[in-house]
């Protein structure tokens, strides 16, 4: 079974993974994983915190000269940040008076937060429940990218839209519809989008809202390429790979929407031009002449590309605040707190979505072909 939790506070010393049931002998590298991890920094929007953290990952357990062990694996992130915070943050008690964060930001987990751990201090509710978490995720999703690719399985995000810019026409999502040049432009891009027009909309999109203290959401899409037909089942509810993509999709904080494939747009259309025809090639091979199915049929993948849609709500954080309540009078306000933040994170989220795609896929195909070491796994992919 492969497993992992994490643990960090946004401005504590770091963050902690630990990671289980990863069969011993693969090759992992600490520059494929730090490759991911910048590429979450990155996109335009983001705020004064990405320019003090450089975030890179440390191995304290369970890979050795390069390659998995078997063991539990234990990866640490450095906070650059929490040497100004060290006071504020620090886990025995301090002598200074630390002023206490009141003002409840709406469409943050500030008020549900304090509510539900009786915490006065909205700080010990932000620490958690920020993003900064998802650095994490992005680690351990490095790790599943590298163990994929030993079974020829690649994964990639872009994005469609921000706010209302976005392609205007409906995109296909056969493997034509995906070219290697398309995914070096995405790269490219500092809104990780592959259309250069679109580009430059999209961050005048984000300028005019930033003008105006204001945030912005919007659309990526996360694509998997080269799975095999059968990971997840129809079984049981909860063995779908749809519903397992759908709860990694929804975890990532700011998230509100998921579609697989075609999604709404297939509510929108009559059978007879929704479903996939299948075909069979004369080389053995499986193929359908469309995907509106986003490569999963029955919970169980059909060989296409896996393509999902994901909708990220506007930042809560605004420089021009939303009236609010002050958690300590109980008052109503005019102005909910501001503090340094992000105007636009769909490109990092896309990047967060690419991880989550690659653990949904890593735990998936253990499940099917699963060995405790990669030699024992390899002989169960051919098989
Ligand atoms: C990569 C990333 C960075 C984020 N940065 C910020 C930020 O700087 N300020 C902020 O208010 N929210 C930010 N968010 C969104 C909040 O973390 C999120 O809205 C909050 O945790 C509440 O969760 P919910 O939106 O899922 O309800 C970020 C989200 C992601 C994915
Ligand atoms: C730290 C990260 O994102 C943070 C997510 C976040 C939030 O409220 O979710 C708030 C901001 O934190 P800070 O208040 O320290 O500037 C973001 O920078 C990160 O993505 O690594």
């Amino acid at each position: 079974m492969f497993r992992f939790l994490t643990a960090g506070e946004s401005h504590g010393p770091c963050l902690t993974m630990i990671v289980e049931g990863l069969p011993a002998g693969l090759t992992v590298e600490k520059d494929i994983i730090d490759a991911d991890l910048r590429r979450r920094q990155g996109g335009y929007g983001r705020g004064g915190r990405m320019k003090i953290e450089k975030d890179a990952i440390s191995f304290l357990s369970g890979v050795r000269h390069g390659k998995t062990l078997g063991s539990p694996i234990t990866l640490q992130i450095e906070n650059r940040d929490w040497v100004n915070w060290e006071e504020r943050m620090s886990a025995e008690p301090v002598e200074a008076e630390i002023e206490a964060v009141s003002r409840i930001r709406p469409g943050h987990a500030d008020f549900t937060g304090a509510i539900k751990y009786g915490h006065k201090d909205v700080r010990n509710v932000i620490e958690r429940s920020s993003s900064r978490e998802t650095a994490s995720r992005v680690a351990v999703g490095g790790l599943c990218r590298q163990f994929l690719g030993q079974f020829g399985i690649s994964v990639h995000s872009h994005v469609l839209s921000v706010v209302e810019v976005g392609y205007e026409e409906e995109r296909a999502m056969t493997p034509a519809a995906y070219p290697e040049e398309m995914w070096e432009a995405v790269e490219a891009s500092p809104m990780r989008c592959a259309d250069e027009a679109l580009t430059e909309k999209m961050i005048a999109r984000i300028l005019e809202a930033k003008r105006t203290g204001d945030t912005c959401g919007g659309v990526f899409e996360v694509v998997a390429f080269g799975a095999p037909i059968g990971l997840g089942s129809y079984s049981q509810w909860d063995r779908r790979l749809s519903t397992r993509l759908g709860m990694a999709m929804m975890s990532i904080p700011s998230v509100k929407a998921m579609e697989i494939g075609a999604g709404f747009g297939a509510t929108r259309a009559t059978g007879s031009h929704v479903h996939d025809v299948l075909r069979h090639a004369e080389d053995g091979s499986w193929f359908h002449l469309t995907n509106n199915a986003g490569g999963i049929e029955g919970g169980i993948t059909n060989g296409e590309p896996i393509v999902v849609r994901v909708g990220v709500k506007p930042i809560p954080t605004l420089a021009h605040p939303l009236p609010s309540v002050d958690l300590a009078s109980g008052e109503n306000i005019e102005q909910s707190r501001y503090e340094r933040s992000d105007v636009c994170v769909v490109p990092a989220a896309g990047v967060v979505g690419e991880a989550m795609m690659n653990i949904v896929l890593t735990e998936a195909l253990i499940e099917k072909f699963g060995g405790d070491s990669m030699e024992e796994m390899q002989k169960h992919f051919r098989a």
